[in-house]
């Protein structure tokens, strides 16, 4: 198949498949909302929502600039409904991960959610996009602070990025779906390409 081919079959492919939307807000009480849907519906409608706390889930599918095609799930981070979020990760393609750049003293649960689910045996190898949301607020987390906080540098089982994001500028947003997709293209060029030197040998 030629690479041009190749490339518009793995478009197809993510048209066809899932990527989670997950975040680490500690409860509702501390209002540790990091962003999830206002990102998603800005993204879908370049609109500032004023939203309520998910319960359950919202799915939409959105087009990069780039033309691919994602059907994004978020779900809700509330603690009561976090456990539900292993429900959520089967055929996942790619991962975004969303924080609050500027709640500092939750990173840590942050850190151990995240952790929590790539540890799963389906998320094995999926790609990761921490978006660092919030970027507007001051004393945020840059993005070399959260590579550290989360501990990033010990994820080497995938491919990972970080990209600042704000839903009040808009600043990131664009830039880092992109970033996922073709993280996403590329997992899934390797993993056909690794079946094919299976075959092979
Ligand atoms: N300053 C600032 N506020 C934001 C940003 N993104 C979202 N918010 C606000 O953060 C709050 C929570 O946003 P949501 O999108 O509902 O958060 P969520 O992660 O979907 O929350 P759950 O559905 O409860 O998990 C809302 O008041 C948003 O307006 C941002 O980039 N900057
Ligand atoms: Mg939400």
């Amino acid at each position: 198949m030629q690479r041009q081919d190749r490339s518009c079959a793995y478009m197809q492919y993510i048209r066809r498949r899932v990527l989670a939307f997950c975040d680490s807000s500690l409860n509702l009480y501390f209002s540790l909302l990091s962003g999830k849907s206002s990102i998603l519906y800005k993204l879908k409608l370049d609109e500032n929502l004023m939203l309520i706390p998910t319960i359950g889930f919202n799915r939409e599918n959105i087009k990069t600039e780039n033309g691919v095609s994602l059907t994004v799930w978020d779900v809700g981070g509330q603690e009561e409904i976090r456990n539900l979020w292993t429900h959520y990760l089967q055929n996942t393609d790619g991962l975004i991960y969303v924080v609050d750049s500027a709640h500092r003293q939750s990173i840590h649960v942050s850190a151990r959610e995240l952790h929590n689910i790539c540890d799963k045996e389906e998320m094995r190898g999926v790609p990761l996009l921490v978006m660092a949301n919030k970027q507007d607020l001051p004393d945020q987390m840059n993005e070399a602070e959260l590579v550290s906080a989360l501990n990033l540098g010990k994820m080497n089982d995938r491919k990972w990025k970080v990209q600042g994001t704000s839903v009040i500028t808009g600043d990131g947003l664009s830039e880092a779906i992109e970033m996922l997709a073709s993280l996403v293209i590329e997992h899934r060029a390797g993993a056909t390409s690794n079946s094919n030197a299976e075959r092979d040998l």
